[in-house]
């Protein structure tokens, strides 16, 4: 959100539509006004653990791009993205626990298997370290930007969402966030254009996917 001039920052103003329906969904924001229906968070809550193990695939994914690719300090940042997720399904195991949510029953639904497919796409080795981790980048902030609405001044979010909210709208997560697009800006301004057109279309179907995952947890799709 915070505007520096970079390519990344850009984007997200000429798809500011977009945008906004990925990071002010009514499923998020029902979490901060206090209408959330929980049948609908706890299925967020099983959807995305199953998620979370797809993203770790993906990232590391992204880490060895990095390693081949790039000669820069990228490298510990998206390394202690990806140690983060082991306190992330650790995080999301005991959760479910307080909610009985049963991670060992959960199927991933249609919306959720069509972003985890995405994310297996970057496997291919064909795949540049830029448009990878312009797709990380957004993916982080999407989370990043809807959390932090919901601990955002106003808020009525139930004291027992707070400790979802913050675990991604935390000051230290936007830190990180900012790294990546740090990183995702300098390797889009030393890239050629066909690969910042294909960094800008995985940025606009990350967006696409976000509300999608949204939309099944608040409806069931
Ligand atoms: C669907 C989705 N997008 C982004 C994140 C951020 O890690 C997540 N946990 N789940």
């Amino acid at each position: 959100m915070d505007g520096d001039g970079g390519t990344a920052a850009a984007w997200m103003a000429t798809h500011r539509g977009m945008y906004e329906r990925a990071t002010r969904h009514p499923f998020t924001v029902s979490i901060r006004d206090g209408s959330i229906d929980l049948a609908a968070f706890k299925r967020w809550l099983g959807q995305d653990y199953t998620f979370v193990q797809g993203f770790v695939a993906f990232v590391a994914s992204v880490l060895l791009k990095c390693c081949k690719e790039s000669d820069s300090s990228d490298m510990e940042t998206i390394l202690g993205g990806l140690a983060s997720l082991s306190d992330e399904l650790s995080w999301f195991k005991k959760e479910a626990a307080k909610w009985s949510v049963d991670l060992a029953g959960i199927s991933p639904l249609s919306s959720n298997m069509e972003y985890c497919r995405f994310l297996q796409s970057f496997d291919d080795p064909e795949i540049s370290y830029t448009v990878a981790i312009t797709t990380f980048w957004i993916i982080e902030t999407v989370y990043q930007d809807s959390f932090a609405f919901c601990i955002e001044e106003g808020n009525k979010t139930p004291g027992e969402l707070l400790r979802t909210c913050q675990r991604w709208g935390s000051p230290e997560f936007k830190l990180y966030c900012q790294s990546l697009q740090q990183i995702a800006d300098r390797c889009l301004a030393n890239a050629p254009p066909d690969v910042v057109k294909s960094a800008e279309e995985a940025f606009l179907r990350v967006l696409e996917l976000e509300t999608g995952f949204w939309d099944m947890s608040s409806s069931q799709s």
